[in-house]
């Protein structure tokens, strides 16, 4: 009896495994489906635009007419250039001024800017015809559009007179623009000049003018700072979705403390921009070609900080929130220094918004600007404050004298880190740490080296790590879960952008900003990976590391998604999915990659972790073609405001976590350091 119900457990046992793989199966062909709809969608929306910008290159107005007249879109092909097609014959004054007064008369010609309507006057030529003759006959094929000089001509159409022509009217333009049959007959009734054009020269000056417009201004947007590192394809969206505008002289173009949707690059002209301090408008500067502004009411999602006022008549580039959004990399936005000098108002309208300007931390040149922060009370009282050791060294608080700044002061035995042979790790770290300026990940403002340590000035984290408060609360509410993964989602986004793979992170890698922020700490296992490339390297933490790491298959990116799977399952649950006290359990149970959830975890935390930690790398949230937008997409995240976000605008629910006190209350207390470091002098640190 006994061992027939062991035997039933067992196939029981089996049977739910074999479930969850199944479960997985669907999981992964329902991912693969939608990708499938997905590159269906991505063909028939590419295949839609080329129409789309087909029709447009043919005519500027056809929507006038489309209704009128079946949409026969000019079928021939375009010349480059306009000079190959027409001979340019000089006009007198006179003549000139008949043809562009002719031009502005007529509803299709005056919308011809000044440079088109000055080609068109070079191109056209003079024809006479006598009286009686027919120019042009009702349903038949017609390539010339006129502008009468001398004459009167009468039109008909089916026999019926419709009006008489005379010197300075335009006739012809109709075929000419939708390429349809004449839908009129024009007759000479005395003898008549004309001034012609032909449909290939008409629509090479139009396409001619928007082809070195464009260009003109792709080199234009390619000198604006804040758009120096996009590529030509992302300018070439910002073209297609920008508005040229023109403003007058004084004209507000952006006023102070009202909402803000658009952001400006300046074509011509100057813009001088003033704030309100006390009461009165203070001139902070003068903006001119190639400066943009508008920028701070978009990113930081507040009212404006400024008034922009024309200096004179002044041309801009404007680009609406959503495409700016979607094009200008937050980082490629540098502010100038002095924006906070002028902004210590700024405060007031970002009042969450809590990242800082770093450029205001005087950064220490040398290690004896340095002195350690002293434990006040308690068993270490007049011994320096360590905030953390790891493998390497310790971190202590320290600050400088002169302004009372605090920094984490990274110290790490030379001689230990040759004797792990970590040299290279170490270089690493620091030339990342150093590349990187990002709010989610902790900056490193220098570092220094003597003959027993290396030492890397970051920035101090006042909150403590992230995995004291998860065991001290033993696990987290989901909002506060949500936050913490999107913050790190956010310190993805930007390395993987930099091409920079994180590979170690977990709980206790993750501090607390004074503000309840997080960021990332620890970048030894950090790596620089180009696209399409893996990397072999084993490195980890044993319960975040990814299949294929353990299996030596070759990893990049993706592996991040997966331990960041692993993370969200850690902060809801207080422990990892795969965990055992023998790492080779925690291997093989990775392998098999089953995933129990505790019952309180709700259905969206499941289908995320599902998601980042599917087996295969390809088909992992983050890694498919949408990449990390489809991690900021998903259910889980559907409280977070991405862009307040990166401002800095949520409040924080990990603020309760933070206990007030000294400034290294939520950190562990750690013995002094007893002996230094061995020196160490072979040289491999010349270069730190
Ligand atoms: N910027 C910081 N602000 C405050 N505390 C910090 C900071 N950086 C590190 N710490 C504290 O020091 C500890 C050790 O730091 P870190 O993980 O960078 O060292 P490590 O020697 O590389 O450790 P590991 O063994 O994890 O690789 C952290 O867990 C944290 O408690
Ligand atoms: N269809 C139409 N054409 C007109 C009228 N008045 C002038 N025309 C001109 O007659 C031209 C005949 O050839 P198009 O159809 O090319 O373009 C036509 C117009 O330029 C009118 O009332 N109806
Ligand atoms: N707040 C601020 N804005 C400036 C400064 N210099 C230029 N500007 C621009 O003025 C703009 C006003 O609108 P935004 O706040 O959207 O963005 C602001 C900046 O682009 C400055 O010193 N401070």
């Amino acid at each position: 009896m006994e061992v027939e119900i062991q035997e039933l457990r067992l196939q029981l046992k089996r049977q739910c495994l074999r479930n969850k793989e199944l479960e997985f199966q669907i999981q992964e062909l329902e991912h693969l489906l939608k990708e499938k709809d997905n590159l269906v969608k991505d063909l028939q929306a590419r295949f839609g635009v080329l129409d789309i910008h087909d029709e447009h290159s043919s005519t500027e107005c056809d929507h006038e007419v489309r209704n009128s007249r079946t949409a026969a879109i000019a079928p021939e092909p375009l010349q480059e250039d306009c000079d190959h097609l027409a001979q340019r014959i000089q006009k007198s004054f006179s003549e000139t001024n008949l043809i562009v007064k002719a031009i502005y008369q007529n509803d299709f010609l005056n919308r011809l800017d000044d440079e088109q309507i000055n080609m068109m006057v070079e191109c056209l030529c003079a024809a006479e015809w006598s009286q009686g003759e027919t120019v042009i006959r009702e349903g038949t094929e017609g390539n010339t559009l006129y502008i009468v000089a001398a004459g009167e001509l009468r039109v008909t159409q089916g026999g019926r007179v419709l009006r008489t022509l005379s010197q300075g009217d335009v006739f012809g333009e109709l075929a000419i623009l939708y390429n349809c049959k004449r839908t009129a007959t024009v007759t000479a009734i005395t003898n008549v000049q004309l001034w012609s054009i032909e449909r290939q020269t008409y629509r090479a000056i139009m396409t001619n003018k928007s082809k070195r417009k464009r260009q003109q201004i792709m080199g234009f947007l390619k000198t604006a700072r804040i758009l120096k590192r996009l590529s030509d394809a992302q300018l070439s969206k910002i073209i297609d979705s920008m508005d040229e505008c023109k403003f007058q002289s004084k004209e507000v173009i952006v006023r102070e403390a009202t909402e803000g949707k658009t952001f400006f690059i300046i074509l011509k002209g100057e813009v001088r921009v003033t704030k309100q301090l006390n009461g009165q408008d203070r001139e902070i500067r003068i903006l001119g070609e190639g400066d943009h502004f508008g920028e701070l009411a978009l990113i930081r999602a507040i009212c404006r900080t400024a008034t922009c006022t024309a200096m004179g008549p002044v041309t801009c580039i404007s680009i609406d929130k959503e495409v700016f959004e979607e094009t200008i990399p937050f980082e490629n936005i540098e502010l100038p220094d002095d924006y906070d000098i002028f902004d210590k108002a700024l405060l007031a309208y970002t009042k969450s918004g809590v990242f800082t300007n770093n450029s205001r931390v005087c950064i220490p040149s040398r290690l004896e600007e340095l002195v350690p922060v002293l434990y006040q009370e308690g068993q270490y009282q007049g011994e320096p404050v360590t905030l953390g050791v790891g493998g390497f060294g310790r971190v202590k608080l320290v600050t400088t004298l002169q302004n009372k700044h605090y920094f984490a002061l990274k110290q790490i035995s030379k001689k230990h880190i040759v004797s792990k042979q970590q040299q290279e790790h170490v270089l690493l770290e620091r030339r990342i740490l150093q590349e990187v300026q990002c709010n989610f990940i902790v900056r490193l403002y220098t570092a220094f080296k003597d003959s027993r340590y290396i030492y890397m000035i970051l920035e101090f984290c006042p909150g403590g790590e992230l995995w004291t408060k998860l065991r001290e609360e033993r696990r987290f509410e989901e909002v506060i879960a949500v936050f913490c993964a999107a913050c790190v989602v956010e310190a993805f986004a930007y390395l993987h952008k930099k091409l920079i793979i994180y590979r170690d992170l977990k709980p206790e890698n993750l501090m607390l900003d004074q503000h309840g922020y997080i960021k990332l700490v620890d970048f030894g296992f950090a790596k620089e990976l180009t696209r399409g490339v893996k990397t072999y390297s084993f490195c980890g933490t044993p319960e975040y590391l990814a299949p294929e790491i353990i299996q030596n298959e070759g990893h990049d990116f993706a592996a991040d998604f997966w331990s960041l799977g692993i993370l969200v399952y850690e902060l809801l649950s207080g422990s990892p999915p795969f965990s055992s006290s023998d790492p080779q359990k925690v291997y093989s149970k990775i392998l098999d990659g089953i995933i129990t959830f505790p019952h309180y975890m709700e259905e969206g935390a499941r289908s995320l972790i599902s998601k980042l930690c599917r087996q295969r790398p390809g088909q992992r949230l983050g890694n498919t073609k949408n990449g990390i937008k489809d991690i900021r997409n998903h259910r889980w995240f559907s409280k977070i405001n991405w862009q307040k976000l990166q401002a800095g605008q949520i409040e924080a629910p990990t603020i309760p976590l933070i206990r007030m006190g000294s400034l290294y209350i939520n950190f562990d207390r750690f013995p002094p350091e007893i002996t230094k470091a061995e020196e160490e002098f072979s040289g491999w640190d010349k270069d730190f």
